[in-house]
């Protein structure tokens, strides 16, 4: 078995590997931005970008003479400046080192206001592989007279051509520092102070390019195609990596723009962000919430129960719970915690008892939901969909997923009910199909030609929708390692966890791979899989280390305030070892993670890109992720193994390549047929009956349902023994935990808390020795 390991396992390193001192939890995060370290300077100021205009690609860095750490070195290649040069240039630097006091505040705003010309502005973008691209111009087009038309019957391949051409390409001008946007875009004093103390310097790469496109004009004069005409005022769809900060992107646009926005004090919510889960829609209040601190916008998680906007009574006697007390929580500052949930279920189920009361709209301003959970707040009794119109904003992150069969329907259905005509929409993900650039544009249209057709006033301009693509479209990040591992069977993917929560055997085994540390998370097909093999690891990790409250497992199966539990917990370092399903693949944010193993093949390439994104976060480097894959597996293993190619190409010639031209060439491609089956329901041999439970783990009221049978129980069993051996061995194992724990506790004086394990050195950074 070990040779067949060593044999067909491929390591695809990243340029470092991983090591205590370099791991995503080992700290702050180096630079934040993934491309274009080493062309230029991350955020080169206009002088210096000319005087470097002549280094070509993988020059060798010049030295720097400054004492500041590499990663924050940006004027390091400073040749001699003269003293104004000196003045701002000390301005900029102090301002990345986030010192601004004794400043000449001229000096500052030089520092951040200067424009870079066309030239820079066009290199920046290209060393920071970013790519702003016109998809579709709504503005009435001029008719061409009817000789010119004629003349222009060409072949069908010229009119492609055409059309190719006809998509405008934009280079707007980077944000070099997010110093820059109170003098570029006059943002509220509040907003660029809040991400100043959340620690926030210099911009990723999709945040460097979107923020100016959305922020509209700019102070700075614009070269022309830099999208200044559009003045901030248009539709934009960004594909931009795992952890690059989309969040932010998207958020302090909208942030922004209610603060200029006059609402009347009955207008209620005034942006809507769409979420495909609980735990992402959560984690965005929360940033949302950070940021607009202070600026009297408010932030709420759509709950059970909330409404949303005047609905007829009867609608809201259909509502579980119509309670005051669930209605708003705007003036909850605190984080979406377990305890709020469970206050809120508590008050629920007493209000089940008691006569309803007429729920109180929501008046937060931002509103965070998954699209069912809204959805149903603007349900009317007679089936229609009550109408939205006071959105200005609405965002769908992750929008590939919200679009795709499972979500569309309830997507789309909200997306129309928006009504405003000013409506802005914003698509994100770091996956979208060319099928989701179609829905999306033939959506728009859809929506102007049922607004034309219900009002006779004139309708404002349409805005253009514009695409920004951040590095290699539906890519892997490409600053963590990657493991594809043959284990031949099911039982040998059981071997080959085990091996990953003793690393004390994979250094003696196989040296050459970065070894995983927790916390990590596993991913497995089916929430079925996912309970089985929480229960066969659960006493693998010994009491002395914090026992079997290191590991958990998190599935869309278990109640709200279970799943806020343990998110808690794992966010807190209590939990190593996280089993979950595709519900935690997308968007979740553990600033810590070093590590994602996939125990089941994912059903997609996206989804592989999305579940390995959860580590290395904001360009942090040294995370794993590790693929096992069986017999079963191999007719999809090369979609996999296309999309860890493609990061080591986005890598460069840094680093290791290990998915080699041979490997490719030997795995079957599957057919489109396989692929869809893939997608749909998983790797057969897995399969649960509940269709699709792997990529579709997600917050959809339309798939609950219990039901299991023995077939189903045997697929999902992970073990190497039958049930009734290892519940006898189980609770021996729990019996000799407790018992150790007593001693101990006997031993140092100390209560143990019903959590259990924590602070055991399990929090974020901390050594961990292996589980041995
Ligand atoms: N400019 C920045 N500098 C440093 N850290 C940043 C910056 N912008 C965002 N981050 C951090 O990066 C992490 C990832 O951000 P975010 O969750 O928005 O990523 P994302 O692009 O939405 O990823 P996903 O596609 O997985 O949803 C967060 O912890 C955030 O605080």
């Amino acid at each position: 078995m070990m040779n067949v390991f060593k044999l067909l396992s491929r390591t695809a390193k990243a340029p470092q590997s991983a090591s205590a001192q370099n791991l995503p939890s080992a700290g702050a995060a180096a630079n934040p931005q993934l491309f274009g370290h080493d062309e230029l300077a991350p955020v080169a100021a206009p002088e210096e970008t000319k005087k470097s205009k002549k280094r070509k690609r993988g020059n060798a860095p010049v030295e720097s003479s400054s004492d500041l750490p590499a990663d924050l070195d940006f004027f390091g290649d400073k040749p001699k400046a003269d003293a104004e040069d000196d003045a701002v240039t000390a301005a900029k630097k102090s301002r990345v080192e986030g010192k601004t006091n004794g400043m000449s505040s001229a000096h500052e705003e030089n520092a951040f206001s200067e424009a870079y010309n066309e030239d820079e502005s066009k290199r920046m973008l290209r060393s920071h592989k970013l790519k702003v691209t016109v998809l579709e111009d709504f503005a009435p087009k001029v008719e061409e007279p009817e000789k010119k038309k004629k003349k222009k019957k060409k072949s069908k391949a010229k009119e492609e051509e055409k059309k190719k051409e006809a998509k405008k390409q934009l280079y707007p001008q980077p944000l070099s520092f997010f110093g820059q946007l109170r003098p570029r875009f006059s943002i509220s004093r509040r907003l660029a102070d809040n991400l100043k103390e959340q620690g926030y310097t210099v911009p990723t790469e999709v945040q460097l390019g979107a923020l100016p496109l959305l922020l509209g004009k700019d102070g700075v004069q614009e070269a022309s195609g830099s999208g200044a005409e559009y003045g901030g005022d248009i539709d934009l769809l960004t594909v931009a990596p795992t952890g690059s900060g989309k969040t932010i992107a998207f958020l302090v646009p909208i942030i922004n723009a209610l603060l200029s926005e006059k609402p009347s004090d009955e207008q209620g919510s005034r942006a809507v962000v769409i979420a495909p889960t609980r735990e992402l829609a959560s984690q965005i209040v929360n940033e949302a919430r950070k940021l607009s601190q202070g600026t009297g916008i408010k932030a709420a998680l759509m709950k059970k129960g909330m409404e949303v906007v005047e609905r007829p009574q009867a609608a809201e006697q259909q509502n579980e719970a119509a309670s005051p007390a669930a209605s708003d929580n705007e003036d909850d500052e605190e984080d979406d915690d377990v305890s709020d949930s469970d206050a809120q279920e508590e008050t629920t189920s007493k209000q089940k008892k008691a006569p309803r009361r007429r729920a109180e709209k929501v008046k937060a301003a931002i509103l965070v939901a998954t699209p069912m959970a809204l959805l149903n707040a603007l349900k009317c009794p007679d089936g229609t969909v009550a109408e939205f119109p006071s959105i200005r904003h609405l965002v769908l992150d992750e929008a590939d997923v919200l679009l795709d069969p499972l979500f569309r329907d309830q997507t789309l259905a909200v997306w129309n009910a928006c009504t405003n005509p000013l409506l802005r929409v914003g698509l994100w993900s770091a996956t979208m199909g060319s099928n989701i650039e179609a829905l999306a544009i033939s959506t728009l249209n859809n929506r102007w030609a049922s607004l034309s057709s219900s009002t006779s006033d004139s309708l404002p301009a349409r805005p253009p929708l514009i695409r920004l693509v951040v590095g290699l479209k539906d890519s892997a990040i490409p600053n963590i390692s990657h493991q594809l591992t043959y284990a031949a069977t099911e039982q040998g993917k059981l071997l080959g966890l085990r091996q990953l929560l003793h690393p004390t055997h994979i250094s003696t085994t196989s040296s050459s791979s970065p070894t995983l540390r927790p916390p990590f998370l596993v991913f497995t097909q089916t929430i079925p899989r996912a309970i089985a093999l929480h229960s066969e690891l659960l006493y693998d990790i010994p009491p002395e280390a914090g026992g079997s409250s290191r590991i958990a497992v998190l599935h869309a199966d278990l109640s709200a305030s279970a799943r806020d539990m343990v998110m808690t917990r794992f966010r807190r370092g209590e939990i190593w070892v996280l089993i979950t399903t595709d519900l935690l693949a997308r968007g979740v944010d553990f600033r810590g993670l070093n590590g994602v193993v996939n125990y089941d093949v994912p059903n997609s390439a996206a989804a592989y890109v999305h579940r390995v994104g959860r580590t290395g976060r904001a360009g942090r480097k040294g995370g794993v992720a590790v693929t096992f894959y069986t017999q079963e597996d191999i007719p999809y293993v090369k979609l996999i193994a296309n999309v860890i190619r493609k990061a080591e190409a986005l890598r460069g010639e840094e680093g290791e390549v290990v998915v080699k031209q041979w490997l490719l060439d030997a795995l079957p491609a599957p057919s489109k047929r396989d692929k869809q089956q893939l997608k749909k329901y998983g790797v057969e041999a897995r399969r649960t009956k509940r269709t699709g439970d792997a990529e579709h783990d997600h917050d959809n009221d339309d798939k609950k349902g219990k039901g299991k049978d023995a077939r189903e129980k045997a697929r999902a069993r992970i073990s190497t023994k039958s049930g009734y051996v290892r519940k006898v061995e189980n609770n021996r194992k729990a019996a000799v935990e407790a018992s150790r724990r007593r001693n101990r506790d006997l031993g140092t004086g100390k209560q143990h808390g019903s959590g259990g394990g924590g602070g055991e050195g399990g929090g974020e950074g901390s050594e961990f020795e292996g589980f041995d």
